[in-house]
């Protein structure tokens, strides 16, 4: 199978254009993909996560699936925007990217161990305008308001990322029950007119489509922004069974992706 390991250039310390150069000349093979900042790994002489260029925080090693979370958000400078499960915070710090280091994220995770591979990520990569919480998303001050959210849910993941657990349905339906539970504080959070993005690593459609669907019946002041698989050349994007809604499949690394805005209180 080829090799489906992707780096993310840090814009924010070095160009692509730099970054390549440095690691061609060290004999690594890149491909270029859609994005001018992500390449693929097509061969490489070491471990792409022991490098000086690593270490030093000109890129991070990322799933091209789960770079279109923090692009379908599409964050600004002006925006404050919420992470609500961030570490390791591969997307944190792509959202960061994306804001050019202004702006605000507040970038919550519940779990303390992993909190410490966020703060030497945001670290190494040279990132300011990210605020870090350790708490429970669900449980956020409500009088809280954000332009944009991220909810990056805590899911059964996938087979690609765990191939021994074998996972039941209650593993699933436990997961849905959360991932309603972080939803319903989003929407609480979320400015009117403010936008939020789904995405989970499961296929399950529990998880996925269901909850979706559940929202949008529940919630008569949120609407779902219809998202379109042609924006992501080269990737295995299909349709979801909610129309508007992404699914990425394997080879590439199992996604779910949705897009929904707050229109009232
Ligand atoms: C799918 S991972 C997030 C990956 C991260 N967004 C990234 O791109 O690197 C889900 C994270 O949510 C955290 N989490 C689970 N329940 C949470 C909660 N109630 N509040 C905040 N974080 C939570 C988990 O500890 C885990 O780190």
């Amino acid at each position: 199978m080829e090799n489906l390991q992707f780096i993310r250039v840090n814009t924010l310390k070095i160009s692509p254009e730099e970054l390549k150069k440095r690691l061609e000349e060290k004999n690594v093979v890149l491909e270029d993909t859609f994005l001018n900042y992500v390449f693929r790994v097509k061969i490489s002489p070491f471990s792409m996560g022991a490098t000086p260029e690593y270490l030093s925080g000109l890129y991070f090693l990322q799933s091209i699936s789960s770079i279109i979370p923090s692009i379908v958000l599409n964050p600004t400078k002006d925006d404050k925007v919420l992470d609500m499960c961030s570490a390791p915070g591969g997307k944190t710090t792509h959202l960061s990217q994306l804001m050019e280091n202004e702006g605000c994220i507040v970038a919550v995770e519940i779990n303390k161990n992993r909190l410490k591979s966020l703060r030497s990520n945001i670290n190494r990569m040279g990132i300011k305008n990210i605020i870090m919480l350790n708490t429970n998303a669900i449980n956020l001050n409500k009088n809280l308001k954000f332009d944009k959210i991220l909810l990056d849910a805590p899911c059964t993941g996938n087979e690609i990322k765990d191939s021994d657990r074998v996972k039941t349905k209650r593993d699933i339906l436990f997961c849905a029950k959360r991932q309603v539970e972080l939803f319903r504080t989003a929407i609480e959070v979320l400015s009117e007119g403010g936008q939020l993005v789904y995405s989970t690593c499961s296929p399950e459609i529990e998880e996925d489509e269901e909850i979706i669907s559940y929202i949008l019946k529940t919630y008569k002041n949120m609407e779902l922004i219809e998202l379109n698989k042609e924006d992501f050349p080269g990737i295995n994007v299909i349709d979801g069974e909610i129309k508007g809604t992404l699914k990425v499949i394997p080879p590439n690394e199992p996604f779910f992706i949705a897009k929904l805005k707050k229109i009232t209180k």
